[in-house]
């Protein structure tokens, strides 16, 4: 049973996923004190939250069961991302949920600001008849500079396109030719600041974005700009805006977000220019239920199938690109679990090669999961793939992957190779259809081995009478062989024996094994192989 704690508001529509399955508890608990959070957090192996809760480190360190932090939403700058990568915590969102909502709040405060709708409401519901006062622009053939250009933005420069006014937009990532399909200009931001009437923000708060529009960049704009703000508190600095307002230089302002929610800075909140609404943009039911749905399912898909589709901390991974890589993901760190058994020493470089197909793809999971599979041998159980880069990094240890579209007679191929000092040991595998994983080389061995959970590695000379002695030795000792793979580097010279056996090989047997003369080394080792693929 797996425990999922909400802290705050969320549908509960949306939560059906994880209501309606006995695998999970839900506890709703919203409004919790930071202390309280700290405390209770131990218990649950899943945290939901929108943006109120602050998942600090502190939270995150005294999460000891935690595996998964959903954020039903999209800004994960309320949840401190390093301390849960560092921590093994995968961080999802639910990107595309509240899209519409937070576009529709934006067009909302924009047709706001330029007719002082609320200005207007609170004059007439004060009992004052004032026209004149709140006599209002036109978007029509305005200029809207939109800066960042991904959903939101881009679905906000859709709807004023409607409103036929002229749209700039700003992004790194926007192409003169995606600009010139939507019928919009590409800008750059100073091209905004000196043609645009109104300019609406849809950027991360990030490093690079915090006071992205400044005391100076404000100096810049045309005067009697209208600025808009329905994406993160500080992308526009605070003071400057409620400054350039004051001086008459920005006509007005409508802001959703603030840099401290509630928002301390009362310039801005009591300012008749500026309207101001408290964080409203995913604040629609159907939003709502979206977002609750998506990381509901997610959470559901992580713990019962290990899919993951919109992690913070994970390298993304198209559906398309899973499903290619779905036939390797456990084949990989099985294969990396039976070379470090028997190289036993902790590697200090790691190679992995991917051939063939594989090598147009994303395989960024996979090298996750063969590099936690082989220092898992050593590190403790808290590494995985969400946290597997940083313990290597910590640990100083070297890794490359390189790319060969060649494909060494299989459709895929790949090879790992891992070195402590001048020793070394390389394994390869491949996928075939139809039939499955095969491990197709040990340390140069040619083989075709489907990995199974209980192996026999056995290294020796080629000479006549070894096969037969290491099985009446496991047959003595009750040991069923299932199947054998051998392989030689010349007649009578260096070989190695694979036996696949039916249960542990006790440590007498070993012993006993090893004593056979012209036999080198013998290792037996286990791999993790789920039931179905026994
Ligand atoms: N008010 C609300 O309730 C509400 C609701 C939903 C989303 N949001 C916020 O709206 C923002 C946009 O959300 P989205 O879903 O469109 O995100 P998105 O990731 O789809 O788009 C963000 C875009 O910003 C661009 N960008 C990043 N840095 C930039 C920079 N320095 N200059 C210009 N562009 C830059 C990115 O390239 C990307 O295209 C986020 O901050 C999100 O948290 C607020
Ligand atoms: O980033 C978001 O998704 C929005 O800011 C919505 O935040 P909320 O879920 O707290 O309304």
């Amino acid at each position: 049973m797996y425990k999922v704690i909400v802290t705050d508001a969320i549908s509960e529509t949306g939560l059906h996923a994880l209501l309606s399955n006995s695998n999970f508890e839900v506890d709703q608990a919203t409004g919790l004190a930071p202390a309280d959070l700290i405390e209770k957090i131990k218990d649950y192996d899943a945290l939901i939250v929108r943006s109120q809760t602050q998942v600090t480190r502190e939270v995150i360190q005294a999460a000891d069961h935690l595996k998964v932090i959903a954020r039903a939403g999209v800004g994960v700058d309320n949840i401190d991302i390093d301390a849960a990568t560092e921590k093994g915590v995968i961080v999802i969102n639910a990107p595309a949920g509240n899209t519409i909502a937070a576009t529709e709040h934006t067009m909302a405060m924009m047709l706001s600001l330029a007719r002082n709708i609320p200005q207007a409401y609170g004059s007439l519901t004060a009992g004052r008849w004032d026209r004149k006062l709140y006599k209002g622009v036109e978007l029509y053939q305005k200029t809207l500079g939109v800066v960042g250009m991904g959903r939101i933005g881009t679905e906000v420069a859709k709807r004023a396109k409607g409103f036929e006014m002229n749209i700039l937009g700003y992004d790194p990532f926007l192409t003169e030719d995606r600009a010139k399909k939507m019928g919009i200009i590409k800008a750059s931001l100073d091209e905004i600041a000196a043609q645009a009437d109104f300019i609406t923000v849809h950027t991360p708060l990030t490093a690079e974005t915090r006071g992205l529009i400044d005391a100076d960049y404000l100096a810049k704009t045309k005067k009697g700009v209208r600025l808009i703000n329905c994406a993160r508190g500080g992308i526009i600095d605070e003071q400057a805006l409620v400054d350039a307002v004051n001086s008459g230089h920005v006509a007005g302002a409508a802001i959703d977000v603030f840099e401290h929610e509630p928002p301390e800075n009362t310039g801005l909140t009591q300012n008749p220019s500026i309207i101001v609404t408290p964080h409203l943009g995913a604040s629609t039911a159907e939003a709502q239920e979206k977002v609750a749905q998506s990381v509901s399912e997610e959470i559901v898909g992580i713990f019962e199938t290990g899919s993951v589709q919109h992690a913070i901390n994970l390298p993304h991974i198209s559906a398309t690109v899973q499903q290619k890589i779905k036939p390797y993901l456990t084949l990989s760190e099985q294969m990396a679990e039976l070379l470090m058994q028997i190289f036993k020493d902790a590697p200090e470089k790691i190679k992995i090669n991917y051939y063939g197909e594989l090598f147009l793809e994303d395989t960024g999971l996979l090298t996750r999961q063969m590099i936690k599979a082989l220092l898992s041998f050593y590190l403790d159980g808290s590494i995985n793939i969400v946290n597997v880069m940083q313990v290597l990094k910590a640990h100083s240890l070297s890794y490359s992957v390189q790319k060969n579209a060649a494909h060494k007679g299989f459709t895929n191929f790949i090879e790992l190779e891992i070195a402590h000092g001048d020793k070394k040991a390389t394994i390869a595998c491949t996928y075939l259809p139809g039939f499955g994983g095969r491990i197709v080389s040990i340390n140069g061995y040619r083989l075709d081995m489907e990995p199974e959970k209980y192996l026999l590695y056995i290294s020796h000379v080629d000479v006549p009478g070894i096969i037969g002695n290491v099985g009446s030795l496991l047959g003595k000792s009750g040991i069923n062989i299932g199947s054998m793979y051998v392989g030689r580097q010349a007649v009578g010279g260096q070989a190695i024996m694979i036996l696949t056996v039916d249960k542990p090989v006790p440590e007498t047997a070993r012993k006993e094994i090893l004593s056979i003369e012209d036999l080198q080394d013998v290792e037996f080792v286990a791999i993790d192989v789920p039931e179905e693929q026994n």
